[in-house]
């Protein structure tokens, strides 16, 4: 291993504890330029996700960082003291020097995913511009996480491992990035209160609460609790594309790639839902035990179709009587049934 491999596997395992392990498992081919795609992105993100950064000094650098990637030498150390991935930013030049070694072919397709979700991010930075409706929800997590997925079924295509339908389909990839983000945004709402950032859109948290910030609220128990179910229930809505775009993934390297991910998210998912402890605790994660398993069995899409089942049920007999929503998962848990 180059010294510079050695580097950017560090920072890949300082700035994922979950993407790392199912990156690193990847056939060769795919490995350093998904590495670098994740490297990249996570760059962008810190800056993104820093507020100690004003926007007049953060949006310029979130348009431009699909240009700054060719930039040998460049690093930043603006990010404030406590963002966490700030040391990936720090030494950035490693990871350009080791992007501007991959393939063309790949360069291309990180740096006009790194563009859009730039735009994307530096659209919803703006002062004033906030996620209101479904569609901005959508949109946002689009820019952040569905993006991702086009672009990883670009380089599978790409590379040959898998056919050209699975670029092609790009509203299957779209939901499998969305799905994932949806899960972690429905699961860190205290954090992201505590950051003064605000991704619940205002079109379903407004059904239960006049301000976002009232459903940590002990007397609103009740409706908190039923706003989570709905966030959860419009997560789960992205559940059949994820097995339709599993479905379609011939490669078993890049299968357990795709699928850990998505078993982890609807394992998260189950335990987020109708989970008070969203709202008094952060950092609510399933058991370690739980991971091992899921990684284990995330082998082929029988297995991967009886995890979502599995789940689905669990989910169903969780939900309370009395929520606005127990009928609709009840619907789309049965349906998960059938696709699977
Ligand atoms: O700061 C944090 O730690 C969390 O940040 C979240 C946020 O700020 O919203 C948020 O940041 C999003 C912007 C940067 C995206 C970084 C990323 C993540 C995973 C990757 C996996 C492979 C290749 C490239 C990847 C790039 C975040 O990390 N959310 C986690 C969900 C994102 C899932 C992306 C994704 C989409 C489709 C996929 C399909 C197959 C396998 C993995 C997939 C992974
Ligand atoms: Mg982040
Ligand atoms: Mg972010």
């Amino acid at each position: 291993m180059t010294i510079t491999k050695e580097k950017i596997y560090h920072h890949l395992t300082m700035t994922s504890r979950s993407f790392a392990a199912v990156i690193q498992d990847l056939d060769e081919e795919l490995k350093d330029p998904i590495c670098l795609f994740y490297l990249i992105l996570r760059g962008l993100d810190t800056i993104e996700d820093d507020m100690s950064i004003d926007l007049d000094i953060k949006i310029p650098y979130l348009k431009k960082f699909h240009e700054i990637i060719y930039q040998k030498g460049w690093n930043f150390t603006k990010n404030g003291p406590n963002e966490k991935d700030r040391q990936l930013l720090v030494e950035f030049d490693t990871v350009i020097d080791a992007f501007l070694c991959l393939k063309p072919a790949y360069q291309t397709i990180i740096a006009d995913i790194t563009k859009q979700m730039g735009d994307g991010m530096a659209h919803y930075a703006t002062a004033g511009i906030n996620v209101e409706t479904n569609a901005d929800y959508d949109e946002y997590c689009h820019y952040v996480a569905g993006l991702v997925g086009l672009g990883l079924s670009e380089m599978f295509s790409a590379c040959g491992f898998e056919s050209p339908m699975v670029a092609k389909r790009k509203d299957l990839s779209n939901s499998m990035g969305l799905f994932l983000q949806k899960t972690n945004i429905a699961r860190d709402f205290l954090e992201d209160l505590r950051d003064k950032r605000f991704f619940w859109p205002k079109e379903i948290w407004g059904r239960y609460a006049d301000r976002m910030e009232d459903l940590i609220k002990p007397e609103n128990q009740a409706k908190a609790l039923h706003c989570l179910d709905h966030m959860v229930f419009n997560a789960m809505s992205h559940i059949k594309d994820v097995l339709e775009y599993l479905s379609m993934i011939k490669n078993q390297s890049c299968f357990k790639f795709c699928a850990i991910p998505q078993v982890m998210a609807i394992a998260t998912l189950t335990l987020v839902h109708n989970n008070y402890k969203i709202y008094t605790h952060e950092n609510i994660k399933i058991r370690k035990g739980e991971t091992v398993w899921l990684m284990k069995e995330a082998v082929d899409i029988d297995t991967v179709a009886a995890i979502f089942r599995y789940y689905a049920r669990l989910l169903n007999n969780k939900t309370n009587p009395l929520d606005p929503h127990f009928i609709d998962i009840g619907v789309l848990c049965g349906e998960i049934e059938q696709v699977c």
